[in-house]
């Protein structure tokens, strides 16, 4: 064991094979299992299957349509009526990874989406387009592998604005350092010191797409049924990577060719798979223009150190900028807290606080309206 391993045994894990046991003793899995299903879903969805409905996950997010997977079959379907007249805010969209109730039909050839099951966790995006409105990425990923390529594109302020992102959307981190043979062992350890320093509680990896190392350490701590997305900076070797965990064998299948519901042939690229060792993985093309995000436990679980001292602020809504009495402006002069990692916090959640009002007044909006098109309808009938 390297001492860096000693130092932090939980975050850097030595390679072992106790994800692979549990594999083999379990009684084999349904197909709805394969794809993530489990016993919290099934909970959820419990009061839903009623005559002939079931579920099924959402694997790709189409113009017009749905694809949907039960594990089995793959199936285009679209939202019921009564679901369409339901909905109030972008957030009540079915997504890519989300688990909803669908009914079949015709053999399986298509399918109507009645219910969305609630999810575990949510990514989502600001549109760049508009000034407010969120853009739905995927649902239900249970970890999130953050890469940084070790070059220039490392930076320690974007990382921590990822796992605030991470954290707000529920989902767990792991932290990827990429391309590591552009640099020494030395610089590598140093790099990594410098994470861990503010980061313990995250599994912290490194890979070389190159010279594979540190690949087998990854696949090990990939496990079975549990989804997963990578996200990062363009370039820093996530369709590398991505390419290398699919396999050789199946390079190339994520393009696929087919018709879609009106029988037009169309070209999309997968957004959920799952590979041979059974990690699935989610790839949207939202993923790949991750801006800002939607900001507020998150923020509080990647700067826990400061947010613990706001505490002891005079003012309970100390904006620990200017205020006589604060305990966090006083831990950076005094250098208890690190002066970069304090200005990181402020900008995050100056941006946070911005973005987090528009919505809620959009929000607040979108529902003044659903009720004024409500009392419109109720009076026209009466008419
Ligand atoms: N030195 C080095 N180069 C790498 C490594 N992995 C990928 N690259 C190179 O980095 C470039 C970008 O790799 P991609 O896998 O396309 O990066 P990406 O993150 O998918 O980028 P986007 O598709 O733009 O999001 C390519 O030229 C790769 O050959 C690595 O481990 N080491
Ligand atoms: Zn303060």
């Amino acid at each position: 064991m390297s001492k860096f391993q000693e130092k932090y045994p939980k975050n850097i894990k030595a390679i072992s094979d106790e994800n692979f046991l549990d594999l083999q003793n379990s009684s084999p899995k349904t197909s709805l299992e394969q794809l993530g299903y489990d016993e919290w879903f099934q909970r959820q969805s419990e009061n839903l299957l009623t005559d002939d409905f079931s579920v099924a996950r959402i694997i790709e997010v189409n113009k017009n349509n749905y694809k949907i997977s039960d594990g089995q079959h793959e199936i285009f379907a679209e939202l019921s009526g009564k679901f369409l007249f339901a909905i109030e805010t972008i957030l009540d969209y079915p997504t890519v990874g989300d688990w909803v109730v669908v009914q079949c039909f015709d053999n399986n050839s298509h399918a109507i989406i009645h219910h969305i099951l609630p999810r575990k966790s949510l990514l989502k995006r600001k549109d760049p387009g508009k000034a407010i409105d969120f853009q739905l990425i995927a649902a239900n990923i249970d970890y999130a592998l953050i890469m940084q390529a070790v070059d220039s594109n490392f930076n320690l302020n974007r990382l921590e604005r990822y796992l605030v992102m991470i954290h707000e959307s529920h989902i767990q981190p792991i932290i990827i350092l990429s391309k590591t043979d552009l640099i020494s062992e030395n610089e590598l350890a140093i790099m990594m010191e410098n994470i861990l320093h503010f980061n313990k509680k995250y599994l912290l990896l490194s890979i070389s797409n190159i010279t594979e190392d540190g690949i087998r350490s990854l696949q090990k701590e990939l496990q079975s049924d549990k989804t997963y997305c990578l996200l990062g900076s363009s370039g820093v070797g996530k369709t590398t990577l991505f390419n290398k965990l699919l396999g050789e064998a199946r390079f190339g299948v994520n393009e696929v060719r087919e018709k879609d519901s009106k029988g037009r042939h169309t070209t999309t690229r997968r957004q959920l798979l799952r590979l041979e060792s059974g990690s699935i993985f989610i790839d949207t093309p939202g993923m790949r223009e991750i801006g800002t995000f939607a900001i507020d436990s998150g923020l509080d679980e990647t700067f826990d150190e400061i947010v613990s001292l706001s505490r002891e602020c005079r003012f309970q809504d100390c904006s620990h900028t200017h205020e006589d009495g604060c305990a966090v402006k006083d831990a950076v002069l005094n250098g208890t807290i690190d002066e970069a990692r304090y200005q990181n916090f402020l900008k995050i959640q100056k941006e946070s606080n911005y973005y987090e009002m528009s919505y809620l007044e959009k929000r607040k909006k979108d529902k003044s309206f659903g009720k004024m098109m409500k009392n419109y309808k109720k009076s026209i009938r009466k008419k």
